[in-house]
């Protein structure tokens, strides 16, 4: 295996790095937010970020961040670009600061050339078009106008040869009557410029948080153009996914046939090869580019119109490959029941990463090694940690600076087969293990997962007949005693039975919550009613939603989950009681793959020593992330406050707290999270608009007339990973 992912002479040079673009738009366009510093800051700026988001996670501490690789080229570089059409023939980004102006940008430093020169043409149009109503007027919320933005994309059928523009144009659909004027005006375009390879509309629907809607239709030229990227040709096609950055992702596909196929030549035709399983394969750049270096390659991919497109290349070029529609972790259970065999997989997942189902089940696949190309470092670390615990260690991190000028980071891990690895062991002595236990397994085995704690915790020496004394459901993390041996069981439960034992948990809820409080509902279970009460104490607010302390004082199923689901201030994704346009946003916007509970604190008294038992376990990474980023870098601090975690002045509520009492609560809903949650991460092709920024509440002393429940904004379904563009 190479010891490196890429030989790009490293550092960057230092006359590149001294590197500084000047734009005269630099000041209210959003697109190039970091261009003010010069190139060697930007990429110590990148690498920085992949260092901190890996630094969350122990199991990750000795994994190494290489330097960015750097771009040659960080103007003229974007070779798909989506703009922003305003009146006053402005065709632009949103300016600075998360609001909604456009700023028009006819001098862009980064766009490509042939996508300047289309942009150019279509300012002119537009301008007419709004003066005297054509079909291209922009789109106006009091107007007639229906053209809200273009979507730019350059393809280029060698790497020598001239580039041309596919273009789509985005209409409000409710605007456009009929396609003949539609048709009229690509015409014209086409005429007018003959860089334009062809024409599409897309049609946006109501006030939908996306740019592209779901339909497109073809009006004039080119429903498909060749596109090379480094030693192969996909067929690029409108609306389908594409990196910005031509060469950069040449570099990306490099890396990964070193890596994966060893950079050996193809075989002779018809011998074996290397079988490679790529999944988010999109139209099939990375697939086509390993089929051309000598693999047999299966993409799977959701959006139907790129698996066409990878097929025909495929088919054009005589490459092995086929290619597949649908959502990964479907098509992952699938291969898995029929036994499939690969020797690596290709994961090219949209922001939000792989869904936890989607990583347990390529776990389970016979697959030797994963190659992971991300473009958020906070979602590829929460993976990787993940795939540490389900027998994967990453081997190789390797940044790339895909996007110049933003602070966007491209990271190709390549993460190989291993044992999985024993639990972490935050306590023991004679009698009992606490161990740290991860997010998305079961305590014991369960359902379709792999593994289990359990089955961790009794790879350590000594505990090989580990039992564990009380349970977390998949989805919460944190501490869980273990006794060493069965027999010890009905003391150590029993200690556990006591009211001056505790457990003690953090928790992410929707809303504001009051500063403190008391649940006290009875729970029915198997028609039976058992009387159970919760305490909270809310520790802080971050956009809008609050991080609560909580005890509960029995361990009735579900508990806490259903008491703050029942006072309206459900936990952050939890898929059966929570609020699922709320689960969505922070899982896209802020990585939360997983129910937002963590035990964070253990007492009791040692039932053969008598001496006091506390046992605490830091909020893990992922947390810590999805906290930062909703909040700010400051989120934090209310660990560091003394007692945050509570005290025994903590216990009872106080009189001034809020209690909360009513009718018996049924478990509801209808996922058994007991087992392997069902496919999760569907279909999800499109791409982003900018989103309003959630405010930051400072934390409050009570409630005040702060919003109890803030919505969250509607989201898109994909992601964006073109920056600001
Ligand atoms: C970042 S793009 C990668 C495309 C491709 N690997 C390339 O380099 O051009 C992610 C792709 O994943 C697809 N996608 C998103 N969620 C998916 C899912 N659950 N199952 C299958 N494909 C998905 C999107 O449509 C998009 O094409």
């Amino acid at each position: 295996m190479a010891s490196r992912l890429e030989s790009a002479p490293l550092p960057a040079p230092s006359t590149h790095a001294r590197l500084r673009v000047l734009c005269e738009h630099a000041e209210p366009c959003g697109g190039c937010p970091i261009i003010g510093l010069s190139y060697g800051e930007q990429l110590s700026l990148k690498r920085g970020r992949v260092v901190q988001s890996v630094a969350r996670y122990s199991a990750l501490e000795l994994l190494y961040t290489e330097p960015v690789i750097f771009a040659d080229s960080i103007t003229e570089y974007r070779t798909r670009a989506k703009l922003i059409v305003a009146p006053g023939g402005k065709i632009g980004l949103y300016a600075k600061g998360g609001g909604h102006q456009i700023v028009d940008i006819p001098n862009c430093q980064v766009l490509s050339p042939s996508l300047a020169r289309v942009a150019a043409l279509l300012r002119r149009i537009v301008g007419r078009d709004e003066a005297r109503r054509g079909p291209l007027a922009p789109f106006d919320v009091i107007g007639t106008g229906a053209l809200r933005a273009v979507d730019l994309r350059e393809v280029r059928e060698t790497l020598e040869g001239p580039s041309r523009v596919l273009l789509t144009l985005v209409l409000q659909r409710s605007r456009v009557a009929d396609l003949a004027h539609l048709r009229a005006a690509a015409a014209e375009l086409v005429s007018e410029e003959p860089l334009l390879a062809g024409v599409a509309a897309n049609f946006h629907e109501g006030e939908a948080p996306q740019i592209l809607g779901n339909e497109t239709v073809v009006l004039r030229g080119a429903t498909s153009a060749p596109d090379r990227v480094g030693d192969s040709t996909h067929l690029a096609t409108f609306g389908s996914f594409v990196q910005a950055h031509r060469e950069q992702a040449a570099r990306v596909h490099r890396m990964l046939a070193a890596a994966l196929l060893g950079g050996k030549p193809p075989g002779p035709p018809g011998g074996p090869r290397p079988r490679i399983l790529d999944l988010y394969g999109g139209s099939g750049a990375i697939a086509l580019s390993l089929a051309a270096a000598g693999a047999e390659v299966r993409l799977v991919e959701s959006f139907a119109p790129a698996v066409a497109q990878a097929k025909a290349a495929a088919e054009m070029q005589q490459l092995p490959l086929e290619a597949e529609c649908g959502d990964v972790a479907g098509t992952l259970r699938t291969l898995g029941q029929r036994g499939a065999r690969f020797t690596a997989a290709v994961v090219n997942p949209p922001r939000r990463g792989m869904s936890p189902v989607a990583r347990e089940l390529l776990s389970r696949l016979d697959v030797e090694s994963i190659a992971y190309v991300s473009c958020d470092p906070d979602t590829l670390a929460r993976d990787l940690d993940h795939f540490t615990r389900l027998g994967f260690t990453t081997t190789h991190l390797r940044p790339l600076d895909m996007i110049p000028l933003t602070d966007e980071v491209e990271t190709v891990a390549i993460l190989r087969r291993s044992a999985v690895p024993r639990a972490r062991v935050v306590y023991e002595d004679e009698e009992v293990l606490v161990v740290d236990k991860g997010p998305y397994e079961p305590t014991t085995p369960q359902g379709e997962y792999r593994g289990s704690l359990v089955v961790r915790v009794r790879k350590i020496p000594g505990a090989e007949e580990a039992v564990p004394v009380h349970r977390l459901d998949v989805g919460t993390s944190g501490l869980v005693l273990f006794v060493r041996r069965p027999e010890l069981v009905a003391r150590w439960s029993a200690a556990f039975a006591s009211p001056t034992a505790r457990k003690i948990y953090v928790v992410g809820v929707r809303g504001i919550t009051p500063s403190k409080g008391a649940i006290t509902r009875d729970l029915r279970e198997d028609g039976v009613s058992h009387p159970a009460r919760t305490r909270y104490r809310r520790l802080a607010v971050a956009s809008g939603h609050s991080v609560l302390r909580v005890i509960p004082e029995q361990g009735r199923t579900h508990q806490i989950r259903r008491h703050l689901a029942a006072i309206g201030h459900a936990v952050l994704g939890d898929d059966r009681y929570g609020h699922a346009p709320t689960n969505r946003f922070f899982e896209e916007r802020n990585g939360l793959d997983r129910t937002f509970m963590h035990c964070v604190r253990l007492e009791c008294d040692h039932p053969a020593t008598r001496l006091r038992l506390i046992i605490e376990a830091p909020l893990p990474g992922d947390l810590r992330a999805v906290l930062e980023r909703a909040g700010g870098p400051g989120t934090l601090r209310f660990l560091d406050h003394k007692n945050a975690l509570g005290t025994a002045s903590s216990l009872p509520p106080p009189p001034d707290a809020h209690h909360e009492h009513g009718a018996p609560l049924d478990i509801h809903g209808v996922t058994d999270t007991g087992a392997l949650p069902a496919v999760t991460d569907a279909v999800l092709a499109g791409d982003t608009a900018q989103l309003p920024a959630l405010p930051i509440v400072v934390l409050p002393n009570d409630t005040g007339t702060l919003p109890a429940v803030i919505d969250p904004p509607d989201l898109p379904d994909d992601d964006d990973r073109n920056g600001g563009f």
